[in-house]
């Protein structure tokens, strides 16, 4: 049982991999690529407090939110989950003779207890059985992003709110009336309204209608998965005050789920910042949103279109669209567009010097043709027709390569300009596949070569980035990186 100071939630090591194969023969034939959605993520669900978790589209934040319930069903990790103890004589033991079955019609191993709460006490959420998973769903509740498609349009609003309350055996007739009309009044409803129809709602009042049926079967948790994203500028404060007061009286725990970072600051406790399926900086929200930030973050936080005031910085624009999840780059996932990039100890270059020529690296490594080198067409450009790097001179592909990529004459390290110039020169001899296995050796950073762990920067801050590993740290690197800050 979980007290005030012990998770309700504790994940370890979850990952979810979605199969992209088409069929069964492509699956047979091992065709099937992975998605990797969600990749090995651990942390803790306090009782009363907001985690947020935030992130660009893609990269993993329903995936998570959903797989902590088995909405869908992770593939490895454990969900260890303890309801909170709140009044130890309404507590029924699903093991002790409290518990009245009654599951004729039950198609599963379901228990529901007459009265009384069922309480679980570290039992691991992907294990459980249908009828404890179903027991489980009562303390964990889920709000979707669409209040639009989240509720049955041929429900009245008293049905969808009552909906729970039945399948929980936890009111009937007039109570369960009594009930619907009380949470209508919570969630700041007409409870007169109880005969209506969803399509009678704003999309604001039909998040309410989603919060009362949340609320129906008093969780514990609630997982809100960007629950105002759908909704104009000024509902969104009305709904994240809701959920805030809902939160002091009932004692809620969130999962907060949304990719704008200002709705996050308002309303968490703690701040998780995700980047293609793994986390890479967890936090009270304090020290996520002040530095030492992750790079991401730092750009995420740098790109919000009305900046925190104690913003300083310029805008930070990301190289690059985020890479496929099937196939993560190597190391530090986020090396291929992050700003602050370790250079390897033989290079002393300015740092954006050193981020276009890992930008060029990782364009002509990702290339079909040379084409792609310049931003051209991969196949047939109108103006300049296939690139033949083979047919160009060496100072012309030089100056073509070095204006694609905003790099100096000379690149300012003489390691790294005869490093250019090598490449140029294989370029012009070898073509793009020659190219290619000579960037192999050069520029490479640590950032691609490990993968950094979430470590634990001060006791209430973890950061994934070699940038604050205490390793590079020794090496000077880290001291630097923290420094600019
Ligand atoms: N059912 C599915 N089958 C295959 N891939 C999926 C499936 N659902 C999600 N994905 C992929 O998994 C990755 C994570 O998706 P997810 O929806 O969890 O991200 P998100 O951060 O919530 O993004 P958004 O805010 O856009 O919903 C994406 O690459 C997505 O395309």
């Amino acid at each position: 049982m979980s007290t005030r100071d012990e998770p309700l939630l504790t994940v370890n090591n979850l990952k979810k991999y979605y199969d992209t194969s088409e069929g069964f023969i492509e699956g047979l034939l091992g065709k099937s690529q992975k998605v990797k959605a969600v990749d090995d993520v651990s942390f803790e669900l306090y009782p009363g407090e907001t985690l947020g978790v935030v992130g660009e589209s893609g990269c993993g934040k329903s995936t998570l939110g959903q797989a902590l319930v088995r909405l869908v069903e992770p593939d490895s990790g454990e969900v260890l989950f303890d309801t909170v103890d709140e009044d130890e004589d309404d507590v029924v033991d699903p093991d002790s003779d409290e518990v009245m079955f009654d599951t004729a019609g039950e198609d599963d191993d379901t228990v529901e207890p007459d009265s009384g709460e069922v309480q679980f006490r570290g039992e691991d959420i992907t294990q459980l059985s249908r009828g404890r998973l179903r027991e489980m769903r009562k303390d964990i509740q889920y709000i979707f992003q669409d209040p639009y498609s989240s509720l049955n349009p041929r429900m009245t609003v008293g049905d969808i709110i009552g909906e729970p309350l039945k399948i929980h055996n936890i009111a009937d007739g007039a109570e369960r009336t009594e009930r619907i009309h009380e949470l209508l009044d919570e969630v700041g409803l007409n409870p007169s309204h109880a005969n209506r129809y969803p399509h009678e709602f704003s999309g604001g009042q039909k998040q309410r209608i989603g919060i009362a049926r949340a609320l129906a079967v008093d969780p514990d948790v609630i997982i809100c998965d960007e629950p105002v994203s759908a909704l104009d500028v000024s509902v969104q404060a009305q709904i994240l005050n809701l959920l805030e007061d809902l939160q002091e009286r009932f004692d809620l725990a969130y999962l907060f789920i949304a990719h704008d970072l200002s709705v996050v600051e308002h309303i968490s406790d703690r701040v998780a910042v995700m980047y293609l399926g793994k986390f890479a900086e967890v936090g009270s929200t304090e020290d996520v949103y002040a530095p030492p930030y992750h790079p991401y973050t730092e750009a995420l936080l740098s790109a919000i279109p009305e900046p925190d005031p104690l913003w300083e910085g310029d805008q930070i624009l990301l190289p690059g669209s985020p890479p496929s999840p099937i196939n993560p780059p190597s190391g530090c996932r986020f090396h291929t567009r992050c700003p602050r990039i370790i250079q390897p100890p033989e290079y002393d270059l300015d740092q954006e010097v050193w981020r276009a020529l890992t930008s060029l690296k990782q364009r002509a490594l990702g290339a079909k043709s040379a084409n792609a080198i310049l931003s051209l067409s991969e196949t047939e450009d109108e103006d300049i027709g296939e690139l033949d790097p083979t047919q160009l001179d060496t100072d012309e592909l030089d100056q073509l390569v070095r204006s694609e990529f905003d790099l100096p004459e000379p690149v300012g390290d003489g390691n790294a300009e005869a490093a250019f110039q090598e490449l140029i020169e294989r370029l012009e001899t070898e073509g793009l596949d020659g190219a290619k296995t000579y960037l192999d050796d050069v520029f490479v950073s640590p950032c691609e070569q490990r993968e950094p762990e979430l470590m634990e920067y001060t006791p209430s801050h973890e950061i994934s980035c070699h940038l604050y590993d205490v390793e590079y740290e020794s090496e000077g690197i880290a001291d630097d990186a923290v420094a600019d800050d």
